[in-house]
């Protein structure tokens, strides 16, 4: 019996990082990402005895993110968490696993008076989220998603037929405000021959985006479970590179004010929007064929 060193990794976590890509002298385009990065590998003698011959710096990882940005502009955050996550597991020998998560915080063009602005811009809301595992084997996995997509249906929700208990007091109903933000991430390679990790990284993005998006909309909700699996399956079934699909909703409740103790009926006009508590719906959809997920790869 005795004592022993767990699991662990180390790095930089959210290295805030701009890169102005300049087409000419007014016309500009912005990449606004957090970065973070985390290894693991050989450490045991750094935790057991503070030898840190085996550790590269976090500093020096902060200092990799900018010089790395400054060599490919333009480049796509999943080709920028690949070539980071591969340089990392191939340049240090102790390093056995590098992790890379990047969000990349959307900007657009304010509208100026002869259209979008060459270079002024307003922050938008979500964010793009891509993530790159590699071990020093050589296997890497790549996944992408989006953050904090606030979505809202006015009507084509219901809600009933559910378990009651004496503590239920919860009324069904076929008609309810349905809102969440969405958080959803997908793996890509479904099948070892696919796992040419080259990919059209911004055009799956979009599509999947979108997908995600038009299924909230068009899928009449009878729980917020359904939907979820409606949206996962639809981005799958769209793209068939895609081994699964992970979404976090949040249940964002609209509840309906009783008017009543004021004299006014309340015909589905006015809510409460609470804050907390919130239900939260999450899950996985997945080929059943599909590789596994790296036990590593930053969701
Ligand atoms: O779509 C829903 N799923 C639930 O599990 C749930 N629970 C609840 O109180 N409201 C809802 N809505």
């Amino acid at each position: 019996m005795g004592i022993v060193l767990g699991p662990n990794r180390y790095g930089k976590a959210e290295v805030r990082l701009v890169r102005v890509v300049r087409d000419d002298a007014t016309h500009h385009r912005l990449a606004d990402l957090t970065v973070s990065i985390a290894l693991s590998g050989d450490l045991a003698a750094t935790h057991l005895a503070g030898d840190n011959a085996h550790v590269l710096p976090t500093d020096s990882m902060r200092a990799l993110v900018f010089a790395f940005a400054r060599e490919q502009p333009g480049e796509e955050p999943e080709e920028f968490a690949l070539r980071l996550a591969r340089h990392l597991t191939t340049a240090y020998e102790p390093v056995h696993t590098a992790q890379v998560r990047i969000h990349a915080h959307p900007w657009e063009r304010i509208a100026a008076a002869e259209g979008p602005h060459p270079h002024a811009w307003t922050r938008a809301a979500g964010s793009r989220y891509a993530g790159a595992v590699r071990n020093a084997d050589g296997a890497e996995q790549v996944v992408s998603g989006l953050d904090d997509v606030t979505v809202l249906k006015s009507t084509g929700s219901e809600f009933h037929g559910f378990l009651t208990d004496r503590y239920t007091t919860l009324e069904p109903t076929d008609d309810r405000v349905l809102a969440t933000s969405v958080s959803a991430r997908w793996r890509h390679a479904a099948r070892p021959e696919e796992s040419d990790l080259g990919a059209d990284w911004t055009g799956s993005y979009a599509a999947a985006r979108a997908t995600l998006l038009r299924t909230f909309a068009d899928t009449r909700s009878l729980s917020l479970q359904q939907t979820l699996y409606a949206m996962g399956k639809a981005v799958l079934d769209e793209q068939p590179r895609l081994a699964e699909v992970r979404l976090e909703l949040p249940n964002k409740h609209h509840f309906l004010v009783d008017l009543a103790p004021y004299g006014h009926d309340n015909p589905g006009e006015v809510y409460y929007a609470a804050d907390r508590p919130y239900g939260l719906i999450e899950g996985a959809v997945l080929r059943d064929d599909a590789i596994p997920a790296m036990p590593e790869l930053p969701w």
